[in-house]
Parts: structure tokens; C-alpha cells; sequence
């Protein structure tokens, strides 16, 4: 993490970057500001022109799944012995893990370097008309910076925002493109069908360029085949990676929806090693072996607030009960569903690894034994399912929550809490090291929403099984503590209130192990992560 408090360069760096955020409409047309065109004016005013069109790039524009497909690319090819650039978004606690060089986060020092580069150049030549570029676009291009003065072999890119007019879509020439997963997001803006939105993603193919995508509904693939078909771009769908190819070994990045990302990260870094004239180390088809290199890259990826486990480091387990997080950024429908699988499977797993990762160095009596005894151990303890949730507000709950509870219950997972906390400002997103002090005057009017949908829901699906067979006591929320108590549920001033209760109640409960799973916003994962990662 970033060293420094309030007045240290380095977050003198995200003051500026934060001026940079604006809630202008994109209706406002007195300036040029909005307009995609604009970007080459940037580009030109950082001398960026050249080397992007040398870039060796990887783009991948989709719904879901762009950032776990780009990690896994980058991830091979770094195995492949490549100097690699990697552009993500958004980020979780440090706006510097949008930048990965070789695998790491940029240092804050090259960090600083490059930001006031941009920064500067970009202050001194912009005027009325070409304004300083906004939040999003900016980040784009202290990439494209970053990676032509690093030099790298291969830069890869996630699209921000649909494809079209987002602003790594200033590439010209990319080696290859992805198309993840698509579905229904940020509707408000890209349009309201399957098809419009394909046709918004479909925006990255560039003529010739060849272009990959996983399976597809029809209404989103016949838009992208056509496309494509425009643009003489050779699509081909790439099936979800087959298991039996990694030795035995697991992907880096969990979930079933994983080997749909790491199908097309393979079927890209395969593409990009021919083109680049690298086809020694190619993966040339479904019935070989996997290269050595792609294997190690697949198992090794790693992505912070995507299906992570963290146990609070805060709680004694010796001598108290357990507090396990389970953090995934979900907040459309279909990764709902997939987020509540994962974490019921999770769950389930949980007691065997928790005693394969205390099982204890000096090993003197038979590790069996050890086993046997800690089982016996886990096994006493009951463990307690809460909810720890909050979306933006152009999502819906009556939607996202149901899916959500739904196939956590198909998996008999039941929780026994939900706590609905609100967001840490944008602000703060940024400006990344310490949360800002409580708010007491805090609009909670979008939680009490969240907490009524939540009530009813269980309202109605009350009956049938018995929901609370883990643990027979009731968790109490204190008034105090909490703004609104309900039977299934709490809303908090703040996050670090809900957390403060989870801690307290992890005291008080001693032979209860509490699973909290932490998803809806990865706003809401970051900032929980910096809390407990700390
Ligand atoms: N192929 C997929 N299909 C459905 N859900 C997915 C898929 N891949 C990932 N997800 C879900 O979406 C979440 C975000 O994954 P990831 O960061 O790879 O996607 P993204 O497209 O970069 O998302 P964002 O819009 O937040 O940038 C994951 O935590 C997981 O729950
Ligand atoms: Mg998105
Ligand atoms: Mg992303």
C-alpha cells in the first residue's frame, strides 16, 4: 500500500486526479469536452501518437468477465517471458492497481513520474475549447504513457465503460480483440437491448483485426457477428476452458464463469504469440496440451474483490470465534448468481481448508491426528451467514436481491443477517489511504429501501425450511448501534459501524464462526478490504 497521509506527494497526485472528476452532463455542449475526437487532441499534446500505433495490444470490451479475462492474458504471457503493460478498472483501494507492470502495481514512484508528465503537459496546453480530459479518460491515457515509456512486449486493455466511445478506444491497430460476457449493465447509458448493447461493445473491432468471444445469446451474437462482418474482422467463439487441461491444478481466479474468461484469455494470448511472430510457445487447438507457460499463467492469476476470502485479522481465533469475509464485486443479475454459487460452495469448503491452513509447522505428532483433531474441533463450531450489502442506485434490488437469495437457498444457504451500509464517497475512492471521518448527516433513504426489499423477501419466503438450523440464538443488533433494526436485517450510519458490530458480536458468540459475504458494489468490497487488510 501507498505510503504518506494528507500532504505527502503522493496524495498531492490524487487531489489532482479528483479535480479531474465531474458530474457534468453529457448533454453540456459547450465545449468540446465530450467529444470522442478530443482524445486524439490528448494524445497529440502527450506525444503518445507513435507509440500507441506500436503497441502490441490486447482489447477487451464485454459486460462481464473484462478484467478476470485480461489478468488471465496478462498472467500467461508474463509466463511466457513477455514484459507486460495491464490496464484494469476500476480499481479497489489504490488507483494504482489500474496499472500493472509485469504483474505488480505500479510503484508510487514511477506513479508520480508519469501522473505529473500527463498531468502537467495536459494543464499547460488544454484550453476553453479542449478542456482537461475527464476521470476515466485520463487514467486511459496515463496508461498509454506508462506503457510506451516502459516499453513493454504487450499492453493489455479493459475498456472502461461499452466500447465505442470509451477512451482506450483511441487504439487503432490492436493484435487481437475480446468480447467477454455481455448482458444487462449500465443500461442507463448504453441502450436497453442485448443488441445495443453488443453493437457498443462491438465499437473496439478495428478492419481485420481478428476479435474472440465466448458464447453468447443470439440477440447479442448475431449483432456482434454482423459487426464483425462489416469490419472483415474473423470472429470466432471460444468454448469455456476445459478443466482436464490444467493438470489438475485450478485457475487462479474461482468461479464457473472463470473458465469462460480464461477460454478467451487463452484463445487471445494464442492469437497474439502468432501475430507477433512468438508461435513456438502458441496454443493451436482444443484437443493438445496446454503450453507449460499458459497453465502456470491461468493457475497463478490473481485479482483482488473477485471471489477472495479474507479472514479478519482483528479476531483472535484461539480464543474467540471466527470472522471470514467473502468479497465479490457483483452487482448485475447474472453475477449474482454466480457470486451467491460461489460463496455457498465456499462456505462449504471452508472448514477443510481453514485446517489445511493452520495445520502447524513443527509437525510432531502424525498429521492425521492433527487433522482428526481439529475437525472435531471446527465441527463444535456453528457457524452464522450474514449479508453485508449495498448497489449503486441505478441498480435493482428487486432484481439483484432476489437472484441472490435464491441460489444461496437452492445451496440450503441461508443467511441470518443482511446489514445495508452506504457508500464512502467517490472522493475518497480516489483519494484511497483512510476512510473519512462518520457522517452523521448521511442520507440512508437508499438502504431503507435495500433493508424493506430484503424484509420482504423473507416475509415471503418464510415457511418450508428451517432457515436458522446453524445457530439457535438470535443476533441481536443493538438500537444503539444501528440506525434501523429489522427481524432478518440492520441499516448502519456507516461501514465501520457494521463492522464494529460484527466484531462485537464475533466476542459475544464465541463458538459461532460468522461467513460474511461482502458483495453489490465493489465500491463497497474496497472499502471493506481496507479495513480489514490493514
Ligand atoms: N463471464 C462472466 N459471466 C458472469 N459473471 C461474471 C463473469 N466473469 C466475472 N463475472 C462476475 O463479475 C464480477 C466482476 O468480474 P470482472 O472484474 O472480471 O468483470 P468486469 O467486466 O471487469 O467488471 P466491471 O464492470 O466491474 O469492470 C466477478 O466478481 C464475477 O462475480
Ligand atoms: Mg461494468
Ligand atoms: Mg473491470
Amino acid at each position: 500500500m501507498a505510503e504518506g497521509g494528507k500532504g505527502s506527494p503522493y496524495e498531492e497526485a490524487l487531489d489532482a486526479l479528483s479535480s479531474l472528476i465531474t458530474k457534468r452532463s453529457r448533454a453540456d455542449k459547450s465545449n468540446k469536452g465530450d467529444r470522442f475526437d478530443v482524445l486524439f487532441d490528448y494524445l497529440k499534446m502527450l506525444d503518445l501518437e507513435d507509440a500507441i500505433s506500436q503497441m502490441k495490444i490486447i482489447h477487451v470490451a464485454g459486460t462481464k468477465g473484462k478484467g478476470s479475462t485480461c489478468t488471465f492474458a496478462e498472467s500467461i504471457l508474463r509466463n511466457c517471458g513477455f514484459h507486460t503493460g495491464l490496464f484494469t478498472s476500476p480499481h479497489l483501494i489504490d488507483v494504482r492497481e489500474r496499472f500493472r507492470l509485469d504483474g505488480v502495481d505500479i510503484c508510487e514512484e514511477k506513479f508520480l513520474a508519469y501522473f505529473w508528465y500527463c498531468f502537467d503537459r495536459l494543464k499547460e496546453k488544454t484550453n476553453e475549447d479542449i478542456p482537461m480530459p475527464t476521470y476515466f479518460r485520463f487514467l486511459a491515457l496515463l496508461a498509454f504513457k506508462i506503457f510506451a515509456a516502459e516499453q513493454v512486449d504487450v499492453a493489455i486493455l479493459e475498456v472502461g465503460l461499452g466500447g465505442k466511445f470509451d477512451a482506450t478506444n483511441v487504439v487503432q491497430a490492436p493484435v487481437v480483440c475480446g468480447i467477454s460476457s455481455l448482458g444487462y449493465d449500465h443500461m442507463e447509458i448504453l441502450g436497453n437491448t442485448l443488441g445495443e448493447i453488443a453493437g457498443e461493445k462491438a465499437g473496439i473491432f478495428k478492419h481485420g483485426v481478428p476479435a474472440f468471444t465466448v458464447p453468447q445469446p443470439d440477440e447479442a451474437m448475431s449483432v456482434l457477428e454482423e459487426k464483425a462482418s462489416q469490419l472483415d474482422v474473423h470472429l470466432q467463439v471460444v468454448p469455456p476452458l476445459d478443466d482436464n487441461l490444467l493438470n489438475g491444478q485450478k485457475l487462479g481466479l474461482v468461479g464457473d464463469h472463470q473458465y469462460l474468461n480464461a477460454g478467451l484469455a487463452v484463445a487471445l494470448c494464442s492469437t497474439w504469440l502468432q501475430k507477433t511472430g512468438h508461435s513456438e510457445v502458441s496454443y493451436l487447438g482444443q484437443t493438445n496440451p496446454l503450453p507449460e507457460q499458459f497453465i502456470e499463467g491461468l493457475t497463478t492469476a490473481s485479482l483482488q474483490g473477485r471471489a477472495q476470502i479474507v479472514s479478519d485479522p482483528y479476531i483472535d481465533t484461539e480464543r474467540t470465534g471466527d470472522l471470514v469475509f467473502y468479497f465479490d464485486g457483483a452487482h448485475s443479475p447474472e453475477s449474482m448468481e454466480v457470486c451467491a454459487k460461489w460463496f455457498s460452495l465456499a462456505i462449504k469448503e471452508d472448514s477443510q481448508q481453514q485446517i489445511l491452513n493452520y495445520q502447524p509447522q513443527d509437525n510432531s505428532q502424525s498429521s492425521h491426528e492433527w487433522v482428526q483433531r481439529h475437525l472435531d474441533k471446527t465441527a463444535e463450531k456453528n457457524s452464522a451467514q450474514i449479508l453485508l450489502f449495498n448497489c449503486m442506485t441505478v441498480r435493482d434490488p428487486n432484481v439483484l436481491l432476489p437472484r441472490l437469495l435464491k441460489t444461496c437457498a437452492i445451496h440450503g444457504v441461508h443467511f441470518k443477517k443482511a446489514l445495508f451500509v452506504p457508500n464512502v464517497s467517490v472522493y475518497y475512492k480516489v483519494g484511497s489511504h483512510s476512510l473519512p471521518p462518520t457522517d452523521s448527516q448521511v442520507d440512508l433513504s437508499w438502504q431503507f429501501t435495500l433493508q424493506r426489499v430484503w424484509e420482504n423477501l423473507m416475509q415471503t419466503n418464510k415457511g418450508g425450511e428451517d432457515k436458522s438450523a446453524d445457530v439457535d440464538e438470535d443476533l441481536k443488533v443493538d438500537t444503539a448501534i444501528c440506525v434501523r433494526n429489522g427481524e432478518n436485517s440492520a441499516v448502519f450510519d456507516s461501514l465501520q459501524l457494521a463492522i464494529k458490530w460484527l466484531r462485537d458480536s464475533v466476542q459475544q458468540n464465541k463458538s459461532i464462526r460468522f461467513q460474511v459475504l461482502v458483495t453489490g458494489s465493489l465500491h463497497l468490497v474496497g472499502d471493506v478490504l481496507r479495513i480489514v487488510k490493514k
